[in-house]
């Protein structure tokens, strides 16, 4: 295999390639099927900083790259190119529909990979929109409702070893050239590892609340509602819009995430130049083999400026009858769901502190063994919204978000991770984020909203939840 001077330093792999015989195995195998088949190959490699890979594909993969590290750290992805997309705006049986055109894929792959490992060889990463049924406005114009990009590169730390994966869709009309063409985009990527860097900072100008008295008028219209019943939770958020000097810079907003919030999933998703990024700390599940975990993560109070307070707000978040309301249905809900796809479910009796760099939340962690032909979007699907996000009842919930809140939520507060060829994977609900537009930005944040709920203090628990996106983002740390 031919190697750039540079590109060999970090692309020293421990066998040969096997993508040669492979591409020329799949192009038969697309003319005898009349359909692209998908090669992919696995290479352990040296290791690379994931955010120095990130920054790498700026030249080259501008608008085609994404970034996902879980709060564990024992898996980063990082994908580079589109080999191949599944989209949708469908709203009907959204879930269904994108794991079955996963399955056709998957189904006639020639794939070489020879390491027991989730996270590595075919894997699409994406996500879905809130509500697909919500008017949409132009803020998400560049996101589909279902939308996952299976990478033509793709660089994984999987507990500490690295991994390249390279996927190339060959069609009946290709030939032996694709090789070259691949190894030769290859090279170049690697290549670029050296001379990654960064541009100079983008600077904050202005930065906009969208009508606050509005949205706080909303929750008190909302808490009305929800005295008289059957509502019992709705989950209201808003937005506050960026402007900046010039345009925003993924790399270093990336780079400030992983530095200050390094107990989050953190996450960057491009499409068509638009990029919506975040630091979540709320697992929507989790599916290794059968064993499925999820998080009720719902309730929250501020974090203390020295330990004592620190500690007294989280008894007193421990102890708030309001709180452990809105907690409470989160657990309600996902137990129930979990039940009904698992043999067994377990949880703590008691609940929890998450204490984030921001805001400590209520917290119960759920594991559960799935039953037979679970797949983990089945459980997306089940899942999402929980009462964390949308409200409960679920349907009357969403329904109500749909009438009254201002935000179209585009990919806010909805499931966004990774599904890999044997349906191992994780999503995260997609909170504490932001999307970039060139020179500009927008950051969400929500609450629940229940009957003892006041408008103004649900108002500054959204101002600290803005705190992750917004320092990030060059905003004023208060
Ligand atoms: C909606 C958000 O967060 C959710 C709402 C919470 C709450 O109201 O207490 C806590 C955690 C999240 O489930 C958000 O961060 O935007
Ligand atoms: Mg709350």
């Amino acid at each position: 295999m031919l190697l750039g001077v540079f590109g060999g330093v970090f692309l020293v792999t421990k066998q040969e390639t096997e993508l040669k015989e492979g591409i020329l195995e799949a192009i038969d195998r697309a003319k005898a099927l009349s359909k692209p088949v998908l090669v992919s190959e696995v290479q352990q490699i040296n290791h690379i900083d994931p955010l120095t890979f990130f920054t790498a594909g700026v030249e080259g993969f501008f608008g085609e790259r994404f970034f996902w590290k879980d709060p564990s750290e024992e898996t980063f992805i990082i994908g580079m190119g589109i080999c191949n997309q599944i989209q949708s705006d469908q709203a009907a049986g959204r879930f269904f529909h994108v794991e079955n055109e996963w399955k056709r894929l998957i189904k006639d792959a020639i794939i070489f990979n020879r390491f027991n490992l989730n996270g590595i060889g075919p894997l699409m990463f994406g996500g879905f929109s809130f509500d697909p049924l919500k008017e949409k406005t132009k803020l998400w114009s560049k996101y589909s409702d279902s939308l996952f990009h299976i990478p033509t590169f793709m660089y994984s730390v999987i507990q500490g070893k690295a991994f390249l994966t390279t996927n190339i869709i060959c069609t009946q009309h290709d030939d032996h050239t694709l090789v070259e063409i691949i190894n030769k985009e290859k090279n170049a990527l690697f290549s670029s590892i050296i001379d990654a860097k960064k541009q100079d900072g983008h600077q904050l100008v202005k930065e906009i609340e969208i009508n606050p008295a509005e949205w706080k008028e909303t929750v008190s219209s909302v808490v009305k509602e929800l005295k008289q019943g059957p509502l019992e939770k709705v989950v209201l958020a808003r937005e506050t819009r960026l402007i900046y000097d010039k345009q925003v810079e993924v790399e270093n907003v990336l780079e400030l995430l992983l530095k200050q919030q390094q107990d989050s999933f953190i996450f960057a998703f491009e499409s068509n130049g638009d990029c919506f990024i975040g630091a979540s700390p709320e697992r929507l599940v989790k599916k290794t083999g059968n064993n499925l975990f999820t998080t009720c993560l719902a309730g929250s109070i501020a974090r203390g400026k020295t330990k004592d307070e620190d500690q007294m707000l989280g008894e007193e978040l421990l102890n708030d009858p309001k709180n452990l309301i809105e907690h409470q249905y989160v657990v309600q809900m996902i137990k129930e769901a979990m039940e009904e796809v698992c043999e067994e479910v377990s949880l703590p009796k008691e609940t929890n502190l998450l204490k984030m760099r921001d805001i400590q939340h209520l917290y119960t962690p759920v594991a559960g063994v799935a039953k037979e032909d679970t797949s983990l979007l089945l459980l997306v699907d089940r899942l999402h919204p929980t009462p964390a996000l949308g409200g409960l009842p679920k349907q009357e919930a969403v329904e109500k978000i749909r009438e009254v809140e201002e935000l179209d939520r585009g990919f806010y507060g909805a499931p966004l991770g990774w599904v890999d060829y044997q349906d191992n994977g994780e999503f995260a609900v997609s909170i504490r984020s932001g999307l970039i537009q060139k020179d500009e930005a927008s950051i969400f944040a929500g609450c629940g909203v229940v009957k003892d709920s006041n408008a103004d203090s649900e108002y500054i628990e959204t101002k600290i939840k803005f705190r992750p996106m917004l320092t990030a983002l060059g905003g004023n740390n208060k």
